[in-house]
Parts: structure tokens; C-alpha cells; sequence
């Protein structure tokens, strides 16, 4: 039997809620194979990010070859890539792939940690976003990118549209979470708007929410969905992984990758 496969680019989080084992759990879940390319690893739990070590470039490299040499890939997923250096390794490299891709620009970690450098974050526009299906910046990394406010959902539209117009990127999803009332997104996919809505659920536990719906829509793009369809199955998913999600640590705790699953089972 030959599965779906995809590969996460992203950074460890030890505490298990957010980065590759968020990624790896979400890939599990929709059971398309996962693979990793730890690009730093975080010191890291539900109250904080204790510290951080970046993989050196040339070893984020040797893994990729690693896995270009000898592994089928059907979709990549980044997450935290700190370094301009290796935005530019990983870029170059994602451009060789012609798959699927799926950015998630982290800058910040929800606690309010730097996960990547200042000067990265204005070459992603060239190294990494042109290459993507879509990108899925939450917010503060849209309004970041991008220079403006966005406190309503006509901003969230126009910021969208912008990202694929001014950035070349295929689509962009820009994440409501950070916005008051209910769970909007608004993706731009290059031809159409879309709003994908649901309640807003009262928890503090929102650790590694970005990290699990962007694995989840990279999952449902290995498995030949469109982005529109992904992103459709994607969104039930993530509301049902922060709606059950864990009260565990005494920061904010970590979605539950399982719960989707459980409730269609019933
Ligand atoms: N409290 C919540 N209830 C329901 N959905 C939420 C909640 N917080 C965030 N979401 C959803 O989770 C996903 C991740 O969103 P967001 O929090 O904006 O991004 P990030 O985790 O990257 O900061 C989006 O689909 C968003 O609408
Ligand atoms: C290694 C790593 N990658 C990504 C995030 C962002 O996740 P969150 O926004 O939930 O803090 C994180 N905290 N750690």
C-alpha cells in the first residue's frame, strides 16, 4: 500500500502542543504518512518558550536530501523557519519540488516569543511565499506583512486578496482567531473569496492552533482535495480540536488532534 505522504519543515516544540509534533499528530490523524526537517529546536511548554537552538542551514539541507533521495512527497508544510539563510536554502529547495505547499509565516509564538528573526520576515515575500498554494498568516502576520490594520472582516478580505496579488503566492487564508466574536477565516484562492465560519469556543487552550490547521490542510492537499476543499475540512477540524482541547500545564494548554476523529466515530 503506498499512503499519502507530507513533509512538515518546521521547529520542535518539546511540550508536544505546537511545531512538528503538532504537524505530525495532525498528519496522523487524516493518516497521511508524515515526515520532518527540524529546522530549531524550542525549549518550550504551555506557559512559554524557555529558549531556542537553530538547526544549522547545512544540516536543515542534509535533511531534506535525505529525504529527496529516497522518499515520495506529495505535500510540504513550513512552520518556524528563524533564519534568513535558511529561509533561502529551504525556498530554493521548495522551489525544485512542484507539489503542493503550505506557509505558515510564524513570527511570534502565542506567548509572545520571537520564533523568527526581524530580517526574515521581509524576505519571505521572496523566498518562500511565491512557491506556495496558499499561506496562513494569523492576524498580527498578516497586518505584519503587510503594513495595515485589520480589525474587521472587509480587512481580512482585502488583506487576503493582497497577499496573493503583491506576494505571488497561489491563496491566502487569513486566521480570524485574533479577532472578537466568532472563528472567521477569509481565504483568497486567486479567483474566488471564501469565508469559513464558526463559534468562537471560550478557552484559554489554544497552543499550536496555526501549526494544526495548516497540517490539516496540507493533509487534505496530499490527498488531491482542492484548497477550497481542504480548507473546508480543515476548519471543522481545528474547531473541534480547540473546542476538546487539553487542560493540561498551567499556561495555555494544547488542541486535542484526536477529538475530530472521536466525534465522527459516534
Ligand atoms: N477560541 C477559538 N474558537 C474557535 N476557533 C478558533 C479559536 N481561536 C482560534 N480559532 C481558529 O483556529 C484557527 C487558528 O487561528 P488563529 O488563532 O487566528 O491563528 P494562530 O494560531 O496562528 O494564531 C483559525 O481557524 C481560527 O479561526
Ligand atoms: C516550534 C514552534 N512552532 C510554532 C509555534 C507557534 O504556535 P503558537 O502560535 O500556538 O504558539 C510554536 N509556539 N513553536
Amino acid at each position: 500500500m503506498k499512503p499519502f505522504t507530507a513533509l512538515t519543515i518546521a521547529g520542535s516544540d518539546s511540550g508536544g502542543g505546537a511545531g512538528i509534533q503538532a504537524d505530525l499528530k495532525t498528519f496522523e490523524e487524516w493518516e497521511v504518512y508524515g515526515m520532518s526537517v527540524l529546522t530549531s529546536l524550542t525549549a518550550q511548554n504551555t506557559t512559554g518558550v524557555q529558549g531556542v537552538h537553530h538547526v544549522p542551514a547545512f544540516f536543515i539541507e542534509t535533511q531534506l536530501t535525505a529525504i529527496e533521495e529516497d522518499l515520495p512527497v506529495d505535500v510540504i508544510k513550513t512552520g518556524m523557519i528563524a533564519t534568513l539563510e535558511t529561509a533561502k536554502m529551504i525556498g530554493t529547495w521548495i522551489a525544485r519540488q512542484n507539489i503542493p505547499y503550505v506557509c505558515d509565516p510564524v513570527m511570534v509564538s502565542a506567548s509572545g516569543y520571537p520564533l523568527m528573526e526581524e530580517e526574515t520576515r521581509a524576505a519571505l515575500s521572496e523566498y518562500l511565499f511565491p512557491y506556495a498554494t496558499v499561506i496562513t498568516p494569523n492576524i498580527p502576520e498578516a497586518e505584519t506583512l503587510l503594513e495595515m490594520e485589520i480589525s474587521t472582516e472587509r480587512d481580512m478580505e482585502e488583506a487576503a486578496q493582497r497577499l496573493v496579488k503583491e506576494f505571488g503566492a497561489g491563496g491566502a487564508l487569513v486566521k480570524g482567531g485574533h479577532l472578537d466574536g466568532e472563528a472567521v477565516d477569509v481565504l483568497y484562492d486567486g479567483e474566488e473569496v471564501r469565508m469559513y465560519r464558526e463559534d468562537k469556543i471560550l478557552t484559554e487552550n489554544t497552543h499550536g492552533t496555526g501549526c494544526t490547521y495548516a497540517s490539516a490542510i496540507a493533509a487534505n492537499l496530499a490527498m488531491k482535495r482542492t484548497l477550497s476543499g481542504a480548507v473546508e475540512q480543515a476548519k471543522p477540524f481545528i474547531t473541534e480540536a480547540i473546542r476538546y482541547s487539553f487542560d493540561i500545564g498551567s499556561g495555555k494548554g494544547p488542541t486535542n488532534h484526536w477529538a475530530y476523529r472521536k466525534e465522527r466515530e459516534q
